[in-house]
C-alpha cells in the first residue's frame, strides 16, 4: 500500500521544510509514500509554486483549503498551522490517522499553563515529539498523534536536561537564545520588517512571559524529578534561520568539569542528531543549518560555579520539520534517521 501524506499549511516557513525534507525520504522517493494534499488559509486556490519558490517538483500543486474533505484520504496529514488550529482539524481526522502538529496546542501538560501563555481553552496532551527524551521512543513508536516541540524548547531541554537528570545542577536555569527571523513564520508582521531587522538585535518576550517557558520547564522538570524553575529570554538577530542558545545553572557543591563533561558524553553517545562537540569547539548556528543535528558544548565556570551549554540548531529543521519528520519515522516504524542529514550548510 501507497501511503498517502497531507501538509495544512504547505504555504509556510514549517510546512515548507516538511515538504523539502519530504521530497528527499526514501519513501517518497522509491514510492512507499507519496505527498497527497497541500492545503492553506487564505491562499487555498494558488499554486504552490507561488509560495514556495524552492520546491520546484510540487510548484503545480494547487492548493486546498484546509478541512476534514481535502484531508481525508491520508494515512499521515502534518498540521504546520498557527496556534489554535489545529485541535479542530484533529478532531475532524479518523483515530487511525497519524497527525503530526507543529502547533503547540498539544505540548503542555498543564492546562492552566496553556491558559495563562495563549489565553484560550486547552485542547489536550499527545505524545511529545523529542525522541532524545528517555522514554519517549517508545511512546513515539507506533503513535498516531505527535505534539512537535517549539524551536527553543527543543534546543534548551536537549542543552540542559543531561546536567539535571544526572544531579549536577540545581534546578533553576538561564537561558538566552539568538534566533532567527523564520521562527515567527511568515506572516507579516512589523517588527520582523527588514529595516527593523538588518542591523539590529532585540530581546522579546521578556521576563517570564514567552509562551516557551512552561513548555521548558515540563521537559527540564521531568529530567530533575523536580520542578525547575526557568529564566528565558530570546532575541530576534538578522538571519533567516538558526538558534543559537546560551545556558548555565548553578553546579552542584563538589561538581566538577569532567563530571559535566562524562554526563552529556553518556546522554548522547547514541543519538544521531545530538551532537557533543570537541574540546573547544563552539556550537554555531551556520554549522547545523539544513540539518536535522543539535549541536552541544559544556564547561564549568568555576569563577562562579555555573555549568554552562551552548546548544545550536536550525529552527525549521530538527526545531520543527526535521523533528517531525524523525517522529513520522518512529511512528510508522521507519528507520528514524530516514530522509534526515546530520550535515549542516556552511558558511
Ligand atoms: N517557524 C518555526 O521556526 C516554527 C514553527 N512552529 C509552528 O509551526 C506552525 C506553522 O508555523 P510557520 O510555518 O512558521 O507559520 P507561517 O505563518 O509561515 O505559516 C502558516 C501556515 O498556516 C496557514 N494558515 C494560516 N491560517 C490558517 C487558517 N485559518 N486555516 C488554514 N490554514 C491557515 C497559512 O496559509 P496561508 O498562506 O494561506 O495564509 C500557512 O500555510 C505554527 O504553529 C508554529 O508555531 C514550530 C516550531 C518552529
Ligand atoms: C522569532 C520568533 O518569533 N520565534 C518564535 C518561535 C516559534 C516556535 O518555535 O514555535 P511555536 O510557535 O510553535 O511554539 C517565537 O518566539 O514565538
Amino acid at each position: 500500500m501507497t501511503l498517502r501524506i497531507a501538509v495544512a499549511g504547505a504555504t509556510g516557513y514549517a510546512g515548507g521544510e516538511i515538504l523539502r525534507l519530504l521530497l528527499a525520504h526514501p519513501a517518497v522517493v522509491d514510492g512507499r509514500a507519496q505527498i497527497g494534499t497541500l492545503s492553506a488559509g487564505r491562499n487555498a486556490g494558488s499554486t504552490l509554486g507561488e509560495h514556495q519558490p524552492h520546491l520546484v517538483p510540487l510548484y503545480d500543486r494547487v492548493l486546498a483549503e484546509t478541512d476534514q474533505e481535502t484531508l481525508a484520504g491520508h494515512e499521515v496529514v502534518f498540521l504546520a498551522l498557527p496556534h489554535g488550529q489545529s485541535a479542530e482539524v484533529a478532531e475532524q481526522l479518523g483515530p487511525d490517522v497519524l497527525i503530526i502538529d507543529c502547533g503547540a496546542d498539544f505540548r503542555l501538560e498543564d492546562a492552566a499553563d496553556w491558559t495563562r501563555y495563549y489565553g484560550s481553552a486547552h485542547a489536550g496532551t499527545w505524545p511529545y515529539g523529542l525522541p532524545e527524551l528517555p522514554g519517549a521512543r517508545e511512546r513515539l513508536r507506533g503513535a498516531n498523534r505527535v505534539a512537535v516541540p517549539g524551536c527553543f524548547p527543543t534546543v534548551s531541554t536537549l542543552a540542559l536536561y543531561p546536567a539535571l537528570a544526572a544531579g549536577l545542577a540545581e534546578p533553576e536555569v538561564v537561558i538566552t537564545a539568538a534566533t532567527g527571523t523564520s521562527g515567527a513564520g511568515r506572516s507579516l508582521k512589523t517588527h520582523l520588517l527588514g529595516s527593523e531587522i538588518m542591523g539590529n538585535t532585540s530581546a522579546y518576550g521578556v521576563g517570564g512571559t514567552h509562551r516557551h517557558t512552561p513548555e521548558i520547564a515540563q521537559n527540564l522538570g521531568q529530567g530533575a524529578g523536580a520542578k525547575v524553575a526557568v529564566s528565558f529570554t530570546p532575541m530576534l538577530v538578522p538571519m533567516s534561520r538558526g538558534i543559537l542558545a546560551s545556558c548555565s545553572a548553578k553546579a552542584r557543591p563538589g561538581v566538577t568539569a569532567e563530571d559535566v563533561r562524562a554526563a552529556y558524553e553518556k546522554a548522547y553517545a547514541d543519538e544521531p542528531f545530538v551532537t557533543l562537540l570537541p574540546h573547544g569547539i563552539w556550537p554555531q548556528t551556520a554549522a547545523v543549518l539544513g540539518s536535522n543535528s543539535v549541536h552541544v558544548q559544556v564547561a564549568l565556570d568555576e569563577s562562579v560555579g555555573r555549568i554552562l551549554v551552548l546548544a545550536a540548531v536550525d529552527n525549521l529543521a530538527k526545531g520543527t520539520a526535521g523533528g517531525a519528520i524523525q517522529c513520522m519515522n518512529l511512528a510508522l516504524g521507519l528507520p528514524e534517521s530516514a530522509g534526515l542529514s546530520t550535515v549542516g550548510v556552511a558558511p
